[in-house]
């Protein structure tokens, strides 16, 4: 028989859920995990990881097109969705199953089914209730839609976009953050036709305006269109075409509408509310130690205000494990979390923007590396580059980088901003020639004033 009690019961078996039962576990705790879909959440079945497996599948499509500029003879005979899902559907079940064996092996309890939270230190499944000494709400997010959009048919979320068996002629993505790009990176690089429209004057628009432009630039050479600083007012399907229309007055025929406009807290009908946990806009508010009004209920992941990123989950749920267990960790600064947006080029940030340092300090120093200085980023035939930002006479206090692959860069980016590092204590560190790597050790040369192979 299941145990019905445990140090921890967790509501939710996502990435800030899961992160939690593991190192809980690790430290002893007892665990119920509870999960009314599939271990791994929003992040592994219908997030990063499926989104970045079509992403490659659109890089490899990139290459077979543009094989000739390597003096490779290649051609891009078509795109078998068939074959890009059961490739993505594989990596995600392989993921899968390897969490599945991890809940096992750190002896976590799995109870499969829908819960709810009864309070005060109590989830209710099925009739049966699960006590902990300790509660963590974990139950994530969902995609929204915007009022009088019902989606449906040709209407979609990246719920449904995801898996998609064909791959649409024409595409209207609307909102340009970071789901909107990285889809129509993919749709573009399939081959579709595909028009963005954001309501803010840019698109990735939470990034810093130097890189937004970087990718507005981008993809209208890669003939990606978009609109920006113009609002979606409504839109109708039938069986043949979606049309949708914008408050300038322009409409636009397509055979897929993608809704991209943010995710919600997935917090209704969970009890939360009516068992006294205090909340804002269906998100639950917590302290910096992740603790909601509520003792011993603590709260993770997309449920809480802030970013919406597993890395960021899976930290504040090591976080609520050592907290449990009297580790005393130290507070997670949400500006130290690295955001990567993967659609082709990719954008990484960690810290502040030019615009946030400016009204924080008054004032901020920047340096934009340009990736045309690297020679493995011209052998790749790869350009972007990376931006450095740093308080007056003070530490580095934002990276933002564009390109292909700078993504994989953002871990030395990261380190350098949490250390608060000074350009000169970076400088002398010797990045392997030639790798793309390199083009982050050539920027904090530059910043601190004895650049090599650009002209300062
Ligand atoms: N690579 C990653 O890390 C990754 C990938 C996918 C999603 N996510 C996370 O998932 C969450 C949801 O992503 P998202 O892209 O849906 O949200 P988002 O908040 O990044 O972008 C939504 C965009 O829609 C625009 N918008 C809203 N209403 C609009 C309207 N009426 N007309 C036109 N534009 C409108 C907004 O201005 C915004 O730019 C984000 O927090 C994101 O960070 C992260």
């Amino acid at each position: 028989m299941t145990d019905t009690s445990a140090d921890l019961v967790i509501l939710g078996g996502g990435s800030g859920g899961y992160a939690c039962a593991f190192r809980a576990a690790g430290l002893g705790l007892s665990v119920i995990l509870i999960e009314k879909d599939k271990v791994g959440g929003t992040c592994l079945h219908r997030g990063c990881i499926p989104t970045k497996a079509l992403l490659h599948a659109a890089e490899v499509a990139d290459i077979a097109r543009e094989g000739d500029q390597f003096g490779v003879k290649t051609s891009l005979e078509g795109i078998d969705m068939n074959g890009v899902n059961s490739y993505k559907d594989g990596i995600v079940a392989g993921l899968h199953k390897g969490l599945l064996g991890l809940v096992k092996a750190n002896k976590v309890t799995l109870v499969e089914g829908e819960g709810k939270f009864v309070g005060p230190n109590t989830v209710e499944v099925g009739g049966t209730r699960y006590t902990g000494k300790n509660v963590v709400l974990a139950t994530g997010s969902y995609a929204k839609t915007l009022p009088g959009l019902d989606i449906g048919g040709r209407i979609v979320t990246s719920d449904q976009a995801l898996s998609l068996d064909y791959v649409p002629e024409k595409v209207v993505v609307l909102g340009g953050g970071v789901i909107g790009v990285e889809f129509a990176s993919v749709w573009r690089s399939f081959g579709a036709d595909v028009t963005i429209v954001e309501a803010l004057p840019r698109l990735v628009p939470l990034e810093d305006e130097w890189a937004s432009k970087q990718v507005e630039r981008a993809f209208r050479k890669r003939g990606i269109k978009f609109k920006t600083g113009v609002r979606f007012s409504g839109a109708t399907q039938t069986d043949a075409a979606v049309t949708v229309s914008l408050e300038s007055g322009e409409t636009f025929d397509a055979d897929l509408l993608l809704v991209a406009v943010g995710r919600g807290p997935s917090s209704s009908g969970m009890g939360y509310e009516e068992a006294g946990v205090k909340m804002d806009r269906g998100f639950v508010l917590t302290d910096e130690r992740l603790r909601t009004n509520l003792p011993n209920v603590f709260a993770v992941g997309d449920l809480v205000p802030g970013l919406q990123l597993a890395h960021r989950g899976f930290q504040q749920g090591i976080f609520i494990a050592e907290e449990i267990a009297g580790l005393n960790p130290k507070v997670i600064d949400e500006a130290g979390i690295p955001k990567v947006t993967y659609c082709n080029p990719e954008v990484a940030s960690v810290g502040l923007s030019e615009a946030q340092a400016k009204e924080k300090y008054g004032s901020a120093e920047t340096l934009v590396y340009n990736l045309a200085g690297n020679g493995k980023s011209q052998i790749l035939k790869t350009s972007g580059g990376i931006k450095l930002i740093k308080a007056p006479d003070g530490p580095v206090v934002g990276v933002t980088m564009v390109g292909e692959r700078v993504g994989e860069l953002i871990g030395e980016a990261q380190l350098i901003y949490s250390w608060e590092a000074y350009p000169e204590d970076v400088a002398p560190l010797i990045h392997a020639h030639p790798t793309q790597n390199e083009a982050m050790g050539e920027a904090f040369l530059a910043l601190a004033g004895k650049p090599l192979h650009v002209h300062g």
